[in-house]
């Protein structure tokens, strides 16, 4: 049973900027499924959508991969496969918790788990590529060339699973986040807590518009673009070499 988020309940003189430490570590599980809708259907879909795209032979790389949720929901679907899976995190505090996961786990190709930055650690030889809301925390201005590499480095017919919190139109936008206060809401956040998590994240997680990351994609060396899931304003897409 993962520990319960209270990090915004405590009394904070000022909320400093969101990171992924420790003591976010030690209550993520319960985080991201109260904070992110329809979160367990992206990484159970990103196990299915790996075993249709790996291939013989290459990597799968989980980027961002956190306690590695997509990494073992990968693992699984591709039981027998010659494929090598690699989670990358450059927090040490995920990655530590991670390798307690992984140690209870012995179903499926070998695992790396490495903690390292995804915007200066190699990609090579990838059939599969899972970005599950990591992308939205890398600097605007890294995100083409993270996305280039890791199309340069994705066999013809390869993969990226890119799932992101997304930007909408002046109108569009305040509904939606609205659906994500209720949602927040309905899992047991106060407004207070809601309020306290914004300002913590509005300089770290930067959201764009799905026609900046569709654009984005094609301009990284990706040719088809699909949108395969979306729970209000958390989007899924697959990007096929
Ligand atoms: C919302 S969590 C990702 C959730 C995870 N992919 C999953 O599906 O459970 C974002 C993760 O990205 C990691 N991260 C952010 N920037 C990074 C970077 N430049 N290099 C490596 N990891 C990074 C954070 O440490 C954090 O673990
Ligand atoms: O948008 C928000 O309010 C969130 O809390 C989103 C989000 C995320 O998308 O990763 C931010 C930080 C935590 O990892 C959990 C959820």
């Amino acid at each position: 049973m993962s520990e319960r988020d209270d990090i915004y309940t405590r009394p904070h003189e000022s909320v400093a900027d969101f990171e992924f430490n420790s003591a976010v570590a030690r209550v993520f599980p319960d985080m991201i499924k109260r904070s992110v809708p329809g979160y367990a259907e992206t990484v159970a879909m990103s196990g299915i959508i790996a075993a249709r795209y790996a291939q013989p032979g290459t990597n799968l790389y989980d980027l961002g991969c956190s306690l590695g949720a997509v990494t073992l929901a990968m693992r699984h679907a591709l039981k027998n496969s010659d494929c090598r899976i690699i989670g990358i995190d450059n927090s040490q505090s995920m990655l530590e918790r991670a390798g307690h996961y992984l140690a209870l786990d012995d179903d499926g190709p070998e695992v790396d788990l490495i903690c390292a930055d995804i915007c200066e650690h190699p990609i090579e030889n990838a059939s599969v590529t899972a970005l599950n809301f990591v992308l939205q925390f890398i600097e605007p201005e890294k995100r083409l060339s993270l996305l280039s590499r890791i199309a340069e480095a994705t066999c013809d017919g390869g993969a990226l699973i890119l799932s992101e919190k997304i930007a909408f139109s002046d109108s569009e936008q305040s509904i939606q986040d609205t659906l994500h206060h209720d949602f927040k809401r309905a899992n047991g956040y106060s407004d207070l807590e809601i309020a306290q998590k914004r300002s913590a994240i509005e300089n770290v997680l930067i959201p764009e518009t799905e026609e900046v990351h569709r654009d984005r994609l094609k301009a990284a060396g990706f040719s088809q673009v699909i949108r395969w899931y979306q729970c209000f304003n958390f989007v899924s897409y697959l990007a096929v070499k």
